[in-house]
């Protein structure tokens, strides 16, 4: 066996690297997320004479109306002279109400989006802005050879990042909780040095019978701080609550938080509420999807530990239809409905318009 990291680990590599603003290179392209890009590193590839573009989603795109050439994503041409607040401005949708005049926005036509389109998934998985500077390398081998730069081969990359990578359990221990004694907590890591997840088991449920699940997904500011823009406090504790008064039950909770995107873009989608937006226009001119999570890390789990019918406590129907289509029989529904605040009644509306979320 070779003691080289293979794609998976290189991927992990990958994603440290953006986070701190270290390039990487998929197939032909070096990238350098547009959050973490450095002055320095900006002027050193525009001395370089090297033609940059700016690849955004094109929820980002619609907002700073560019034309989103490549269907789901845009490659906007950086002038060679462009400042890195330039960049800055168009990546994060922070100052758009205060300073609108971003364009016109030259976007490219032609050439392979392919990797622009990677680049864009991992900054998502390293919880970073979708939004990536990208350069075309003739030699990319040599080139990350030269500057010791990951290297990841894009369709090998495109294979990692469509597969949901295996999570083993690794430990578990009694936990007695407030609801009940009979509390355990399990914990899964995955194979790609991504996010634990972890599994609360309430009593001893029958692996044969439905058992009483929530699929909880983190949020940091509700769950722990007692926040009154959400509901998820209320519902975690309701979950675990309903499940101490049956006896047994399964609360999943899975480390999405901000559905997906993390807690620093959770902020910045706070932050555009407060200009107005709502919960889901505000994810898509960060550039996201208004859900980023993927249930089939919940579904996983549940059949890791020997459950496949469920009684899910949810009143969010994507659940429902992504457990279903990853194998677990959803018996039954049971609604969650407690927590409304007057902070929080927009969002929930929001939710059931937009979302459809059952009420
Ligand atoms: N991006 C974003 N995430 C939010 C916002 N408010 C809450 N969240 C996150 O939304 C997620 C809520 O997850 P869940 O408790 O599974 O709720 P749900 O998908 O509405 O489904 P049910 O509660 O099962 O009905 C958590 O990860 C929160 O951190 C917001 O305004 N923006
Ligand atoms: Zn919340």
């Amino acid at each position: 066996m070779t003691l080289a990291p293979d794609i998976i680990e290189l991927t992990a590599r990958a994603r440290a690297d953006l986070r701190m603003g270290v390039p990487v290179i998929i197939g032909s392209s070096l990238v350098l997320a547009a959050e973490t890009l450095s002055d320095k590193r900006l002027k050193a590839l525009q001395i370089a004479g090297m033609p940059l573009a700016l690849a955004i989603t094109d929820w980002r795109a619609r907002t700073l109306k560019a034309r989103a050439y490549d269907t789901d994503l845009a490659r906007i041409v950086v002038p060679s002279d462009a400042p890195v607040d330039w960049i800055a401005a168009i990546a994060d949708p922070a100052d758009d109400l205060n300073a609108p005049m971003k364009g016109p926005l030259q976007t490219l036509r032609d050439g392979n989006a392919d990797d622009a389109r990677l680049a864009i998934q991992l900054a998502k998985d390293a919880r970073l802005l979708p939004a990536v500077v990208v350069a075309h390398l003739d030699a990319p081998v040599d080139y990350a050879a030269q500057h010791s730069l990951t290297l990841l081969d894009a369709d090998a990359l495109a294979c990692v990042s469509a597969t949901v990578s295996p999570l083993h359990p690794l430990v578990s221990a009694r936990l007695p909780l407030e609801v009940s004694e009979a509390g355990r907590l399990h914990v899964f890591r995955p194979e790609d040095g991504g996010e634990e997840h972890y599994a609360i088991e309430i009593g001893m449920p029958s692996r044969s019978e439905p058992v009483l699940t929530r699929l909880h997904s983190a949020c940091f500011t509700g769950d722990l701080l007692g926040s009154l823009k959400c509901d998820c406090g209320p519902q975690l504790r309701g979950a675990l609550a309903q499940m101490g008064s049956e006896g047994q039950g399964v609360l999943l909770y899975l480390n999405q938080e901000g559905r997906g995107i993390g807690l620093a873009n959770k902020m910045r989608a706070y932050s555009l509420q407060d200009q107005g937006f709502d919960t889901v226009e505000a994810n898509h001119r960060l550039g996201f999807e208004d859900d980023e999570r993927d249930f089939r890390i919940g579904a996983g789990i549940l059949k890791s530990m020997g459950f496949s019918r469920v009684k899910l406590l949810t009143n969010n129907p994507a659940k429902l239809a992504m457990l279903a289509a990853n194998g677990l029989e959803v018996v039954e529904r049971v609604p969650l409905k407690v927590g409304e605040t007057r902070h929080n009644t927009a969002y929930l509306a929001t939710k059931a318009a937009k979302s459809g979320h059952l009420l």
